[in-house]
């Protein structure tokens, strides 16, 4: 049963790679089933074995890609390692149109574009206890080599200082105990209309 949040605006997860984002908005939608619906991304790179079309990401064709930037039918994009990504109007007008809550999960420069678009949005940014801690993360999640955990750390310097720009996030969550952070997480989701 969907358990609707009296705001329904699409919710902008950001904040340093390896902080727990994606932890904490699948508790969300573990514990809240049938009510989000996380955006999948369109891209040009191949899928990786085990990746679904729909499901992972949308496979486009960089001039499929390139067409719908053109008709301005993405509310973000960005290049990476030669590859594009984006996040589509469509797609998250589909998930709206369901009745969910779209959850969107996208770095520093992605937020900017949204927030520049004005398109209806509330922003949460997930921040590390400290620095120390978020390179332990990285480091015991052991998905990276050494080479990419210094440059996500690097990355995360700027991205912390990017949040502290008042105004930018409606709500910071400082991920240091888990369960501490998913109920501010929670209760910001769900807190009453203004
Ligand atoms: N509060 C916490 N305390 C300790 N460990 C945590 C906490 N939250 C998440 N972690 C762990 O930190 C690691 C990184 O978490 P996660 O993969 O969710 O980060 P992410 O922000 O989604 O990263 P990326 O942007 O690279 O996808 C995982 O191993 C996760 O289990």
């Amino acid at each position: 049963m969907a358990h609707l949040p009296p705001d329904r605006r699409p919710i902008v997860i950001s904040g340093p790679s390896g902080v727990g984002k994606g932890t904490l908005f699948k508790m969300l939608f573990e514990r809240h089933p049938e009510t989000f619906a996380l955006s999948v991304s369109h891209t040009t790179r191949s899928p990786r074995p085990g990746e679904q079309h729909g499901v992972d990401y949308h496979y486009v064709s960089k001039e499929e890609f390139v067409d719908l930037k053109a008709k301005d039918g993405f509310v973000e994009s960005a290049t990476f390692g030669g590859n594009m990504y984006g996040t589509s109007k469509a797609t998250i007008e589909e998930q709206s149109a369901k009745g969910k809550v779209v959850v969107l999960d996208i770095e520093m420069e992605g937020v900017k574009q949204i927030q520049a678009s004005k398109i209806p949005a509330r922003f949460v940014f997930i921040a590390p206890p400290s620095e120390e801690e978020l390179e332990r993360r990285l480091r015991g999640r052991g998905t990276d080599k050494e080479e990419a955990v210094l440059k996500r750390l690097a990355q995360a310097k700027v991205e912390l200082d990017y949040s502290k720009t008042p105004g930018v996030h409606d709500k910071i969550v400082v991920n240091k105990d888990l369960e501490t952070a998913y109920k501010e997480l929670e209760d910001f989701v769900y807190a009453p209309l203004a």
